[in-house]
């Protein structure tokens, strides 16, 4: 007799996998590797950036007090005793009426509080000396880019978890960091079920179709930042995937399948995790695609049993491992991004459990609007090309229309979502 299965709802299902995440191990890489990684540790302030008062202009640091008379018909003459560039030191304490040819990035001067603009003074020489005239006066502090403006030593800037992207980069070598604790990469073992996969280089046959899930969970895993390890496809054989998935399994902290989790004759994870001794925590969720999405752990490992079809393999990965790769990354947002967005489109379908919808998201004048792309069955491939984003229709709605507001989870976004 056919198997009953009870399904579960989506966010209890995500909720008793998520029991299982845990954050993951830290290795350090050199800064030029680091790009593309996750923070695993907060990048802190250890001293204020800049480290001292400096030029944000070529120009003359001067003593302001001493500028306080000058105008158009009085200029106020300087004397310049001194020229320094970036990497400079004054080596003279300015006295009054002394200014030091100051270039930008360049500290300034002790005594010195205000810098004028070279555009902003008539330079001439005298008996061998240099002056500089200005016409208007200098409040203490013009022109001077502070100590500590940027940040103050002690500041966290970037909380651990954060994507390292060019702006993080740019801080980690502002505070020293040559070499950077980031999370390591989980590994995500692929195998591919099913007899009438063929691989890619080979010609179809009858009956056959190339295999694409694990490409397409392959580039989903290092879109979510773990290492895919493809282990090849397996045929619909209990003992050989058995046996395989036994052998690999030490070496991968994620198991990925996909295929054979239905109820078919040939649907054999449900006997594999069995005879592994899983735990299966699901094998039915309240959702399409994907509902037959089946999660087991067998000794705090998870195995991700994924549709075969891809729609649902996708959107599987999607909520269900995602989530963990972020966790073990350190990410306090795990989630796919969400929003909400307006339909531009009629999506007439009922809804009789939790749908995602591969959509497509775009930005108008501020707001967001989303229309669904190409079929929406959970044996199409054609429209995952061209989703990046989506749409979530809760269970139990009838159809929607063009111009409703939706939930959207965003598929290209680093950010991420706490819940
Ligand atoms: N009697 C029932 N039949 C089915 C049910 C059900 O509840 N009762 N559920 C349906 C749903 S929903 C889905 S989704 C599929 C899930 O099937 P499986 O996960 O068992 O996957 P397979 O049977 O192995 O394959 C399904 C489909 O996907 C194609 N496939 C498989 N692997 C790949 C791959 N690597 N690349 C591309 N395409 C792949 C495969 O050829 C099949 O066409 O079950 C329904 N049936
Ligand atoms: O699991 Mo199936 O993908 O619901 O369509
Ligand atoms: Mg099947």
């Amino acid at each position: 007799m056919i198997e009953k299965r009870t399904p579960i709802p989506v966010t209890e299902a995500i909720k008793k996998v998520m029991a299982y995440a845990k954050e993951g191990e830290i290795e350090t890489v050199q800064l030029e590797e680091a790009y593309g990684r996750y923070l695993a540790e907060p990048l802190c302030a250890d001293h204020d950036v800049p480290p001292f008062d400096r030029s944000p202009y070529d120009g003359f640091a001067i003593r302001a007090v001493d500028s306080a008379s000058a105008s158009l018909t009085h200029p106020v003459e300087f004397e310049v005793i001194e020229a320094i560039g970036a990497g400079d030191v004054a080596k003279q304490v300015v006295q009054p009426f002394q200014a030091v040819r100051i270039m930008t990035g360049a500290q300034i001067p002790s005594g010195c509080d205000a810098v004028v603009m070279l555009e902003l003074t008539n330079e001439y020489e005298r008996n061998g000396k240099k002056y500089m005239s200005i016409k208007r006066s200098f409040k203490p502090g013009d022109n001077i880019s502070f100590q500590g403006e940027d940040a103050r030593k002690g500041d966290v800037l970037v909380p651990k978890g954060t994507f390292i992207n060019p702006g993080v980069q740019a801080l980690l070598a502002t505070f020293g960091y040559a070499e950077v604790k980031v999370a390591k990469k989980p590994r995500i073992g692929i195998f591919a079920t099913g007899s009438e996969l063929l691989e890619v280089s080979e010609p179809l046959v009858p009956g056959k179709i190339r295999n694409s899930n694990s490409y397409m969970i392959s580039a989903q895993v290092i879109r979510s930042g773990a290492i895919p390890v493809y282990f090849g496809t397996l045929a619909d054989d209990v003992d050989e995937c058995l046996a395989a998935i036994e052998q690999v399994l030490d070496d991968v902290d994620i198991l990925i399948t996909t295929g054979g989790v239905s109820v078919g004759d040939y649907d054999y994870l449900p006997t594999i995790y069995e005879r592994l001794g899983a735990e299966v925590l699901f094998n039915k969720v309240a959702m399409r695609p994907g509902s037959v999405t089946t999660v087991a752990h067998v000794n705090g490992k998870l195995l991700f049993g994924l549709s075969g079809n891809p729609s649902a393999c996708y959107v599987g990965y999607e909520l269900f491992v995602r989530p963990v790769v972020r966790t073990r990354l350190f990410s306090p947002k795990p989630y796919l991004r969400k929003k909400t967005a307006t339909l531009l489109a009629d999506f007439p379908k009922p809804n009789p459990f939790t749908r995602f919808v591969r959509s497509y998201v775009t930005v108008q004048d501020g707001r967001l609007y989303v229309f669904p792309v190409g079929m929406d069955k959970s044996n199409i491939v054609t429209s995952l090309a061209k989703a990046n984003a989506l749409m979530v229709l809760p269970g139990g709605t009838r159809g929607f229309a063009k111009g409703d507001t939706v939930n959207v989870w965003l598929l290209e976004d680093e950010e991420g979502s706490a819940v």
